[in-house]
């Protein structure tokens, strides 16, 4: 018998091909139409969905992509490329693991059923399927398990799936949230107030159980206490509300306001929610978040940017990658 071959498939959301209002339309296209994303009836959100959203949005937001763009193409692609990469170099050279890591995207390319076909082609008969979800949700973690399972309807023989439901509360991945935090302090010195921003979800959704936000204020205390600021200096807000419904609260534009309005002189943001920036840290954060917090009268905003391919950051998925061979 030959023995068992392990590799690790590294999943994210997804993203445009390119900034423009064709290739953000494909990708809202997939995106918006998962049942998981929106939990309400097809009948009524598909024609929304055609009608409302998919004529308009695009345009809008392909220019916000724009302006994030980096020469290797969207932040998210290049950060997730990079993991993979530096996954299966620190598997290899530092724990001795010989393991294939791919990635895959949710939506658009390469698909999960691509990632599987490759480590299959690689001879993994055992994978351990990682969402880079630190915090678990219907929305993102159960649709990444959706594809999963239907990438391997027609696999002979099916490879063994080692699915990683979340990791809100590692210790590797805490330490490398904080440590990214220390190292910016000790360049750039302190804040006044420490706002950490995760992505909302619809607040219904969380009422009929949905783990996330229980998940996301763990993370926050963790990651606050082993800075040393678990007091009230640091706070959790929520951002990235789609659509007209009630999301989760606080939301962060409004706490960024009320900061601004206090006059708070310096206010630093993290998202540690988001294992690699993205349109949402790097323009909705990084650059909207700091003009309400300006406008309203704050003196000094800093984004600091996510662990995307830290060593700290690697290490953490090395260490939720290796449990879970
Ligand atoms: C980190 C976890 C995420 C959760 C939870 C999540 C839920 C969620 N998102 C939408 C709608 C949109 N999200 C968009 C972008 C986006 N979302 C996440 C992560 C989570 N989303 C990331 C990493 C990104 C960035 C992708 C990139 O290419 O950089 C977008 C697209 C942008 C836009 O048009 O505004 C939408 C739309 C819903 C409805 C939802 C939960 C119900
Ligand atoms: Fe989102
Ligand atoms: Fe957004």
């Amino acid at each position: 018998m030959p023995s068992p071959r392990n590799g690790v498939l590294l999943v994210n959301l997804g993203t445009p091909d390119e900034p423009t209002p064709a290739a953000v339309r494909r990708y809202l296209r997939e995106f918006l139409s998962d049942p998981r994303v929106v939990e309400i009836p097809r009948a009524v959100w598909l024609p929304i969905l055609h009608l409302l959203v998919l004529p308009f949005r695009p345009a809008k937001t392909a220019k916000k992509y724009a302006s994030i763009w980096m020469n290797d193409g969207s932040p998210l692609r290049v950060y997730t490329s990079r993991q993979a990469q530096l996954l299966r170099g620190y598997l290899g050279e530092k724990l001795k693991v010989q393991a294939p890591v791919v990635y895959a995207m949710r939506y658009g390319k390469p698909s999960v059923a691509e990632g599987l076909a490759e480590l299959a082609a690689k001879g993994c008969d055992r994978i351990t399927v990682l969402p880079l979800y630190p915090q678990y949700a219907g929305s993102t973690t159960a649709s990444v398990a959706d594809a999963v399972k239907s990438g391997l309807k027609h696999a002979k023989p099916a490879p063994t799936v080692q699915f990683v439901k979340e990791f809100h509360e590692h210790p590797a991945y805490i330490n490398a949230i904080a440590k990214n935090v220390n190292d910016y302090w000790f360049k750039h010195g302190r804040p006044d107030r420490l706002v950490m921003s995760f992505h909302g979800i619809p607040k219904a959704v969380a009422d009929r159980g949905d783990p996330y936000p229980v998940q996301c204020r763990r993370t926050a205390e963790l990651v606050a206490t082993e800075l040393g600021w678990n007091d009230a200096r640091t706070q959790v807000t929520f951002q990235s509300r789609f659509g007209r419904a009630e999301w989760l609260q606080p939301y962060t534009f409004d706490a960024l306001r009320a900061l601004g309005s206090a006059k708070t002189t310096r206010v630093d943001v993290i998202c540690p929610g988001f294992a690699a920036d993205c349109l949402e840290t790097l323009e909705e954060i990084s650059i909207e978040g700091k003009k309400e917090f300006l406008h309203a009268g704050g003196r000094d905003f800093h984004y600091i940017p996510t662990t995307n391919d830290t060593p700290a950051f690697i290490a953490a998925l090395a260490a939720v990658a290796q449990e879970n061979l």
